[in-house]
């Protein structure tokens, strides 16, 4: 579930009557989705996603996302836009939250990713990673290589309750990617979470890209390092699917392009991919209770994505 706060018809109507957005038909929370409240708003002229943003977001961050939200739309990507209100306001407040009316983009997001999905996908981030070069804002990662060891830190010794051994694992991955981190590529604003969950597709097109809450710069070859780890497996971590890694990263050739540099660094990037998402699932595992209403995602399918990556020779991974 995601519908943290609750909105009532009255406050969405005042909303609403605050934009050009024609008047309240319906409006219904949105299940899917783990940091922030979502709704489906329908109105006499469109359909649209109310998000209040909830703790896990920035308030202070929320500029940097809907200038990035403007620029990649600008650039003909499928990216939902924060409307403006008729005083040209963007983000609001609805019920004590931060909050915008976003643009609905219709499509689904796929579970089982075919080869040509991925291909699209790879498609998809490269066009994004064009359009990026002219974009001049910035915002750190807070969850990129120099906040890993911190967050293996604060999970402490409960990672082996997650499972035996898992801190010694840990540790000595951190101590191999601090030493041989390919901190020279070339750096961006990148997405960083392009998960089949935040692509929408209808078919083998992707009709949105969705999410950008992580954006951050970072190694901008490091982005698709994370789309490889969330494609290019069983969601379990079992069962990697060279098809869909060599579709993913043609796709990304065609539009964008990897150097000869950041090819022969990607198993580094991609142990780098599989060690944050380990480590950001081992946190909400050990510190969200099992009756929560948000379904835990299970830190060692990242585990088997490391341990598989740890294996790997770039050509193997389809590069
Ligand atoms: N602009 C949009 N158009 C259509 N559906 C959307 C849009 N934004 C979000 N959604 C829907 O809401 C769900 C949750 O959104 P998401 O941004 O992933 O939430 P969270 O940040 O809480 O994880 C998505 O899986 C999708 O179904
Ligand atoms: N993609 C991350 C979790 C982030 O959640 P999202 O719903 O905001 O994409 C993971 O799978 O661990």
């Amino acid at each position: 579930m995601a519908v943290y706060t609750q909105v009532s018809a009255e406050e969405m109507g005042a909303l609403l009557a605050r934009y050009d957005a024609g008047e309240l038909v319906s409006a219904k929370g949105i299940a899917e989705g783990v940091e922030n409240s979502n709704y489906l708003v329908d109105t006499t002229r469109d359909r649209f996603i109310l998000t209040l943003y909830e703790k896990r977001v920035d308030a202070a961050d929320l500029p940097f996302f809907m200038a990035l939200l403007d620029h990649l739309a600008d650039a003909g990507l499928p990216v939902p836009r924060a409307l403006k209100d008729r005083a040209g306001v963007q983000i609001t407040s609805v019920a004590d939250r931060p909050a915008c009316l976003i643009e609905f983009l219709t499509g689904v997001s796929v579970s089982h990713p075919t080869a040509a999905q991925a291909h699209a996908a790879g498609v998809a981030l490269g066009r994004m990673h064009a359009a990026l070069g002219s974009f001049t804002q910035e915002r750190p990662n807070s969850l990129g290589p120099e906040g890993w060891r911190d967050l293996a830190a604060r999970c402490g010794g409960d990672l082996d309750a997650i499972l035996p051994g898992l801190s010694a694992r840990v540790a000595e991955e951190l101590a191999l990617l601090e030493a041989e981190w390919p901190h020279h590529l070339p750096r961006s604003v990148i997405h960083a979470d392009l998960f089949p969950d935040n692509v929408l597709m209808l078919g083998d097109d992707v009709t949105g890209i969705i999410d950008f809450y992580f954006a951050c710069t970072e190694i901008r070859a490091w982005d698709v390092a994370v789309t490889h780890a969330a494609w290019c497996f069983e969601n379990d971590g079992t069962g990697f699917h060279p098809d869909r890694a060599a579709a993913l990263i043609g796709g990304y050739d065609e539009s964008f392009g990897l150097s000869e540099e950041e090819r022969a660094a990607f198993p580094l990037l991609a142990r780098g991919a599989a060690l944050r998402f380990l480590l950001t699932r081992a946190w909400d595992w050990l510190n969200t209770p099992a009756d929560a209403l948000v379904t835990r995602k299970d830190p060692l399918a990242f585990l088997r994505r490391l341990d598989f990556y740890a294996g790997a020779t770039s050509q193997e991974l389809g590069l």
